[in-house]
């Protein structure tokens, strides 16, 4: 992708180079000049006498205008000065065309074209033998409006002018011509591309040259914003972004007044309008000299302004850049400081990020299993959380990373110090629990995170508080999206039916799971966000089973068995079609935590609403997040307001790459050199060595 994107930007760099330095002088090899000097000569005059009547015209014959603004005078003025700032680059350009010759990349379309205007202009000049060059050039005042688009009367301008003044070009360098005419008669193009070369060209003062754009950063201004005017317009013409397309970005007049108010003076509208036509111009050189300070000042405001206009809009025309798109660093980028869990999918460590010390946590995905490629887990993980982490309550991931070989790979996110389980057990050895304003700061941040979730359409499908992380500054995080899948539509059956039962950690597997359904959607994670919710509030998980069969049990036993009165769809089940479960009562729930006084009737009213065993009666996350538990004394306590322990994952030990590695060593320390020279020269394993004695296992 950066390659693709480094050689599309250096086309695109020639071509704009090509656009802009075609009319340089100074791009000419001095040769190349001397040769071209004499005939170029007479358009330079003729250049300067036009460029001089143009701005004679631009400023006095303003100031004898009426003060009443006619808006067809105005337009065909724009018209005007347009048609004579094409017909003078047009001239400015042939003038310069030698330098066209020395461009090798002569594409086949392009062959075929010169070949068409060689055919062109061999006619166009057989025809202007027989007339005066003065007939064809016809003054731009006598232009209609209109003919200022017109392919043809420039073309033939340039070609008639050509065919009188530049008798010794080649076909080559006319083709190129009609080339450039091609070019400002463009569709794309407008004055403006004329503007945006004056700039450069005619600029008095130097502008400082514009950085070229070659790559981007996770963090640049520049990627990942695509330009809202594209986004709002879907279908124009902007959505093929053609590399040759660099408009220059005129000024408005409100753009004017804010870089005029500067210098104390407000401006109507309409005397805006003037300053737009006055310094949508760069003035030649001569003029320049004549102008005031203030008016210099406020010209090379219009120039920067233009420039720094220009650039934005090229900026916003590039791709969307997308970091997991742009290769992956290799996790030597990273030192692993140590570890923190072994979990199913992968050893969780921590590193800090060797230039910029940042401390992240590395997941390593486990590959040693994988016969078909990367895997589908870490591939899922690694999509949801690139979705989805822009939400606080998600964790984010920051890049994938490489190791040396093909199954190292490893997915660098933000650190955070605890996860809720941890801290639930270390709360629980201290005797504590969580105060009722700590329980609804938990749950408010978990049910958010959920919602977001649930409304990018993703599942997560392994809520536990061991997936729970939280900061020290008390922010809750929902991680590991190992067991996570984007869901269709309710009536994409088909789609659904394809969703694999045996999810989540037993424990937190709601009834329809469990029951075998043929569809399930987001209530499978409500439930398991109302078994999190209970843990909150007991310290411990509300239904251990041992199995699944044992699993239903616990659930039944609590919230009582169902039938189809309160759970009218449970026939479709396949397990519930099969089995004949005990009968037991509901109410086990609401003695535990009514009777104990563990939640008040509005607390339990939203367990109980998170924990209904028929999924389609199970609280939504909005609808959770919306309960009146949480407006009800006392309120959800502010993030920093949760207690905070010294981070486990912090104190562990050095990860085991390195512990593997200098065990042997460690145990060879205390041994005679002799015997552990020798077992060094059996390549024995740490685990073979006894520490007082040694003896080789077989
Ligand atoms: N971003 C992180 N910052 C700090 N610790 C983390 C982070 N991500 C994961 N951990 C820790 O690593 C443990 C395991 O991570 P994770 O759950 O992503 O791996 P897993 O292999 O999918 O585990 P599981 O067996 O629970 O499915 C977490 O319980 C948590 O303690």
């Amino acid at each position: 992708m950066s390659d693709r994107y480094s050689r599309r930007r250096h086309d695109s760099d020639d071509e704009s180079k090509e656009t802009r330095f075609s009319v340089k002088p100074r791009n000419l090899r001095r040769d190349d000049r001397n040769c071209d000097e004499r005939s170029n000569r007479d358009v330079e005059r003729r250049d300067d006498r036009n460029r001089q009547e143009k701005f004679s015209r631009g400023y006095s014959g303003r100031d004898q205008r009426s003060p009443v603004r006619n808006d067809r005078h105005n337009r065909d003025r724009n018209d005007r000065h347009h048609k004579e700032e094409v017909h003078s680059l047009c001239e400015v350009y042939k003038s310069q065309s030698l330098i066209f010759q020395k461009d090798k990349r002569r594409d086949d379309t392009r062959r075929d074209r010169d070949r068409k205007n060689r055919q062109e202009i061999r006619r166009d000049r057989s025809r202007s033998r027989s007339r005066s060059p003065a007939k064809h050039r016809s003054p731009p005042s006598h232009r209609s409006p209109s003919s200022h688009r017109s392919r043809d009367s420039i073309q033939g301008s340039i070609r008639s002018t050509e065919s009188t003044s530049r008798k010794s070009q080649t076909p080559n360098e006319l083709s190129e011509i009609s080339r450039f005419a091609d070019r400002l008669l463009d569709s794309n193009q407008n004055s403006n591309t004329i503007l945006e070369i004056e700039d450069i060209e005619k600029s008095p003062t130097p502008l400082k040259d514009e950085d070229p754009i070659v790559s981007f950063t996770f963090d640049d201004t520049c990627g990942p914003a695509r330009p809202s005017r594209v986004a709002s317009e879907p279908n124009s013409e902007h959505d093929n972004v053609d590399v040759e397309y660099r408009p220059a970005t005129p000024l408005t007049p409100a753009d004017l007044r804010a870089s005029v108010t500067p210098l104390g003076s407000d401006h109507s509208d309409d005397e805006a309008e003037d300053l737009l036509d006055r310094y949508n111009t760069t003035p030649d050189s001569e003029t320049w000299n004549s102008l005031p300070e203030d008016e210099k000042k406020l010209h090379q405001e219009a120039m920067e302004q233009r420039k720094k206009r220009r650039h934005e809009e090229a900026v916003s025309k590039l791709p969307v850049y997308y970091p997991g798109l742009r290769g992956c660093q290799h996790i030597a980028e990273y030192s692993i400081l140590n570890t923190i869990a072994e979990g199913t999918y992968g050893e969780v460590f921590r590193g800090k990020n060797t230039r910029t010390d940042e401390i992240v946590a590395l997941k390593r995905f486990k590959m040693e299993k994988e016969h078909e490629g990367f895997p589908i887990t870490a591939l899922r993980e690694i999509n949801m959380l690139l979705k989805a982490g822009s939400h606080m309550n998600v964790v984010k991931v920051r890049e994938v990373l490489v190791g040396n070989t093909k199954t190292e790979v490893f997915m660098a996110m933000e650190y955070i110090e605890h996860d809720v389980k941890g801290l639930i057990d270390t709360m629980k050895r201290r005797n504590q629990r969580f105060k009722t304003g700590e329980q609804k700061s938990l749950m408010t941040q978990l049910l958010s995170g959920m919602e977001y979730l649930h409304s990018l359409w993703i599942l997560h499908r392994d809520l536990k508080t061991s997936n729970l992380l939280i900061s020290h500054s008390g922010v809750l995080k929902i991680a590991d999206f190992g067991m996570a899948r984007e869901f269709g539509e309710a009536s994409d059956v088909e789609n659904r039916m394809k969703l694999t039962q045996v999810v989540v950690t037993l424990w937190y597997r709601s009834p329809e799971l469990l029951l075998e359904p043929k569809t399930y959607s987001t209530p499978l994670d409500m439930w398991s966000v109302g078994c999190i919710m209970a843990e909150f509030i007991t310290m411990n998980p509300l239904f251990r089973g041992e199995d699944e069969p044992n699993q239903v049990e616990l659930i039944f036993q609590m919230l009582g068995t169902p039938n189809e009165i309160t759970w009218p769809d449970i026939n479709e089940l396949k397990i519930w079609q099969k089995v004949e479960f005990p009968k037991h009562k509901a109410g086990q729930l609401k003695r535990i935590f009514r009777g104990e006084k563990l939640l008040n009737e509005t607390g339990f009213n939203l367990l109980n609403g998170l924990l209904t065993l028929d999924p389609s009666q199970r609280l939504t996350a909005s609808e959770a997040l919306n309960h009146p538990w949480f407006e009800e004394h006392p309120k959800p306590v502010s993030c920093e307001d949760l207690p905070t322990f010294p981070a486990r994952s912090e104190l562990n030990a050095p990860p085991p790459i390195q512990k593997r590695k200098n065990k042997l060593e460690a145990l060879l320390a205390d041994e005679d050199p002799e015997r552990a020279a020798l077992l060094r020269a059996f390549n024995v394993k740490a685990e073979q060595v006894k520490p007082s004695d040694f003896q080789l296992r077989f």
